[in-house]
């Protein structure tokens, strides 16, 4: 059988010129990885609604979507990721950890010294050839 494709939000939340990287909780699966907050699509909600739908149950915030980055699709053993990127500008609320053990807000040239998700480097290579603010 082919492996299942997933479609995945994940919201690039800029403030103050820092990024906001999420570090995946010891009980997840790809513990310890850091990501871009989101969360998988849902029957019936575009890829914008999930991203805000996720953000206020995994961080209790409210954000603006801003405009869509690409889409990076990566293979994993079990599954195929179709990791959706948007650029999202915070509006309100306190970032707490829900799913997430870490939060850190990094420039984006120090990025690339985190432990990435695999399916996250293509962002993170996309973000890093382009400014954004
Ligand atoms: N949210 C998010 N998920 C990512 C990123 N990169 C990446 O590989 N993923 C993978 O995409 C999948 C879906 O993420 P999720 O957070 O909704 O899923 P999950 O494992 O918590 O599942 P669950 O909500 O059923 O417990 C996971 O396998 C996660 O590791 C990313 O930047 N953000």
């Amino acid at each position: 059988m082919p492996p299942v494709i997933i479609d995945v939000t994940a919201a690039v939340i800029v403030k103050d010129d820092r990024i906001c990287c999420a570090r995946r909780a010891a009980h997840k699966e790809h513990a310890g990885y850091w990501e871009f907050p989101g969360g998988k699509l849902e029957l019936g909600e575009t890829l914008e609604q999930c991203l805000v739908r996720e953000l206020a149950e995994e961080l209790a915030i409210e954000v603006r979507v801003e405009r869509f980055l690409l889409t990076s699709r990566h293979r994993y053993p079990d599954k195929i990721i179709d990791l959706h990127a948007f650029q999202v500008r915070w509006l309100c609320g306190d970032f707490n950890c829900v799913d997430h053990d870490l939060i850190r807000w990094l420039p984006l040239s120090e990025l690339q010294q985190l432990p990435w998700s695999a399916a996250d480097i293509p962002i993170i290579d996309h973000l890093l050839a382009q400014t954004i603010g």
